[in-house]
């Protein structure tokens, strides 16, 4: 039988966005690259325990300690940190300490990434580009962790500079369509809507969407319609000085 599926293409990751949003993790150790975990999970919203003696800590991760954005116990590892946590971060120059940790934490069946040591990973970390609510992550799955972050800058530079502003606004779009439109079973037409909406409408067009600007957009989706921003522009903002270029798009 012929068919058009794709096929498996097996060796890659599963490249999710872990909701870690106000869940426990467990960094050890306080250098170079503890600093870097601890920023990313920092940004996830996540609640952050670091351990790493004093002595050891790299100015960041002391900054962010004194700073209260986590908290800190001064001295080694020890078993009962992995106590009531999410999510298990080792970035020491102890292989030992290292595998002792990854053992413990299957034992618990918590999840982990142990820096240095690829085999002792449930999850690698990638090189982000953030703009706001978007994320972009590069991985080359343990191949070139320098190639993954040249890729991602390469990336980066080539994004419109308001992408992020844009999704914002999209995000805030949806957010009032639910409102206007709540019923699961308008589903579909209020997905088929908002996709128009992204099509129809250019990135800078979104990103200057006010508030008085959705609410007159979202009028248009009782009867399914897409207007220009002209048209929403006119409606919202009657002073708003119009070009002559305005058009229907259904
Ligand atoms: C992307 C990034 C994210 C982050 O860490 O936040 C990240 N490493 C970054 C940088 C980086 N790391 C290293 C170098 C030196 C140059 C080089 O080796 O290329 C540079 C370059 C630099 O510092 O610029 C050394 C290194 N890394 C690993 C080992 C162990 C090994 O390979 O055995 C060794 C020692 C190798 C040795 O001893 O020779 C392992 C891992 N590093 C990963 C992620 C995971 C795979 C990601 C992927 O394949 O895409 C994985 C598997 C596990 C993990 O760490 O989760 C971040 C870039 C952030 C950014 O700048 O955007
Ligand atoms: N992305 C990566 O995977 C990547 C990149 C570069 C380096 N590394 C590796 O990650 C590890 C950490 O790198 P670094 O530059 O941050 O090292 P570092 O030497 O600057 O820091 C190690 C930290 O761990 C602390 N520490 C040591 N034993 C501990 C224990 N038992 N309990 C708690 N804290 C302990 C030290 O006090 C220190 O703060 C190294 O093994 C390094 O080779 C990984």
């Amino acid at each position: 039988m012929t068919h058009d599926f794709p096929p498996v293409e097996g060796g890659g990751s599963l490249i999710l966005a872990w909701q870690i949003r106000n869940k426990r993790v467990l960094v050890v150790g306080g250098g170079e690259v503890a600093a870097g975990r601890i920023l990313n999970v920092l940004n996830a919203d996540a609640k952050v325990t670091v351990v790493s003696p004093r002595e050891g800590l790299n100015p960041e991760v002391a900054y962010r300690i004194e700073q209260k954005q986590v908290d800190y116990h001064d001295r080694k590892f020890e078993t009962a940190d992995l106590d009531n946590v999410d999510m298990v971060l080792t970035a020491i120059d102890d292989p030992e300490a290292s595998t002792r940790i990854w053992k413990l934490c299957k034992e618990r069946k918590v999840a982990a990434n142990i820096a240095d040591v690829p085999p002792e990973c449930d999850f690698y970390f990638g090189s982000v580009h953030r703009d706001g609510p978007l994320q972009i992550m590069v991985s080359t799955n343990g191949n070139g962790p320098k190639l993954a972050s040249m890729v991602r800058k390469q990336i980066a530079s080539g994004l419109p500079p308001n992408i992020g502003d844009a999704v914002k606004k999209v995000g805030a779009l949806r957010k009032k369509l639910r409102k206007v439109a709540p019923e699961p079973e308008e589903g579909p037409k209020r997905m088929q809507w908002m996709s128009k909406v992204c099509e129809q409408w250019s990135l800078q067009e979104l990103t200057d969407l006010s508030d008085k600007d959705m609410e007159i957009l979202l009028g248009f989706y009782a009867p399914n319609e897409i207007p220009s921003s002209e048209v929403v522009r006119m409606q919202s903002r009657p002073d708003w000085a119009f070009d002559g270029s305005f058009g229907w798009s259904v």
